[in-house]
């Protein structure tokens, strides 16, 4: 029998955990994050928030359902979030080589291979995850055999100019025109606004989308730190002068608050799983949400005509925010869901029934 290979995550503070290799072999570096959603590895392995990210999820059983079939409607893949895997590996504990779904057609580990992502099995994610909440977000790396990279801290570079679109591309038929601005856009955001009558005109992160007319704006998720979108921030602080309905999620929601002239800052941990509790200011329901962010708004830097939108049951943390007067809102978490609860999809509601009337 082929012997599987051995590999260690080594992490910046010296400690080594040792595993077993069921992806590509190579040696890589990035930031380590843990992930505590019990399903959903495609979408998560394809979201491009995740780029420059080593992925640990803490449910232990992962690859039981195996990759499902790449099928497109639309020019959008049905069950992937992207067009490949961004983040650097996946560690995890138990690796189900035998996988079973009516949708899969390979496994996890032949899937890392073809993208040339490591894999690693074997390894206590758990004691792991308890390490990260302690010490914070660590940056770490996968070592085989005697090879050797230096560390790597995704948040130092510009990643959204990896991960957003280099061309321009238009989806739909639809009633409300939307500029899409992509800084590395889940495609469950474009199925949200689809099937919503839109007809989404997706543009670099870098694109000025001030010099046009539409319906409305959407501020995409995507990767790393939001100081390091200075070009975008500076064409929505001009957008916020106008009136133009604009929706933006997750790391959009950190670039609205950038342009409206409050602070971001990093979390010890980040919020990455299936069931963040987020209600608003002052009510009485609470959502749960899906998430994925390590950095967050400073709600206390918030200029006097914003208000926060949500706020995190957990720990507290800014959740969103809104304009008070004009139609510009975002949320921290991920309304269009995928994978996740689906309880804050009402959103795209609000933000077509913002482009209503305002085209009135
Ligand atoms: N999913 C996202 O858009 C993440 C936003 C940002 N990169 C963060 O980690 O906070």
């Amino acid at each position: 029998m082929h012997e599987l290979k051995k590999a260690r995550l080594v992490l910046e503070d010296g400690t080594v955990y040792e595993g077993t290799s069921f992806g590509y072999e190579k040696s890589v570096s990035g930031e380590v994050v843990f992930y505590t959603a019990m399903t959903g590895y495609p979408e998560s392995l394809t979201d491009p928030s995740y780029k420059g990210q080593i992925l640990v999820p803490t449910y232990p059983m992962i690859g039981n359902y195996g990759v499902p079939v790449d099928d497109e409607r639309d020019g959008i893949s049905k069950f992937f979030e992207s067009d490949k895997i961004h983040c650097k590996a996946l560690v995890i504990s138990d690796y189900s080589s035998r996988y079973s779904h009516w949708n899969s057609q390979k496994s996890l580990g032949d899937w890392l291979k073809e993208q040339q992502i490591p894999g690693l099995f074997g390894i206590d994610t758990r004691a792991l995850t308890q390490k990260l909440r302690d010490h914070g977000a660590m940056l770490g790396k996968i070592l085989f055999d005697d090879e050797e990279v230096p560390f790597y801290d995704p948040n130092k570079d510009n990643i959204v100019a990896e991960v957003s679109t280099k061309k321009i591309m238009e989806y739909g038929n639809g009633k409300y025109k939307v500029v899409l601005v992509d800084c590395g856009v889940k495609n469950n955001i474009l199925r949200c606004l689809l099937k919503r009558d839109v007809t989404v005109k997706r543009v670099p992160w870098n694109y000025d989308f001030t010099k046009e007319k539409f319906d409305g704006i959407f501020l995409s998720n995507g990767p790393g730190d939001p100081a390091r979108c200075e070009e975008t921030i500076e064409h929505i602080r001009k957008a916020l002068k106008g009136n133009t309905p604009i929706m933006g999620i997750c790391l959009g929601n950190q670039l609205m608050a950038r342009a409206a002239g409050a602070s971001t800052y990093k979390l010890k941990y980040g919020h990455r799983s299936h069931n963040q509790p987020v209600m608003n200011p002052g009510g009485t329901r609470c959502y749960i949400t899906s998430q994925n962010h390590g950095f967050a708004i400073d709600e206390t830097t918030l200029p006097s005509d914003w208000e926060p939108l949500f706020v995190n049951v957990n720990d507290g943390t800014n959740e969103g925010i809104r304009h008070k007067k004009k139609p510009f809102f975002s949320a921290q978490f991920h309304p269009e869901a995928s994978s996740g609860p689906v309880d804050t999809e009402f959103l795209f509601d609000d933000f077509i029934k913002a482009m209503e009337a305002s085209k009135k």
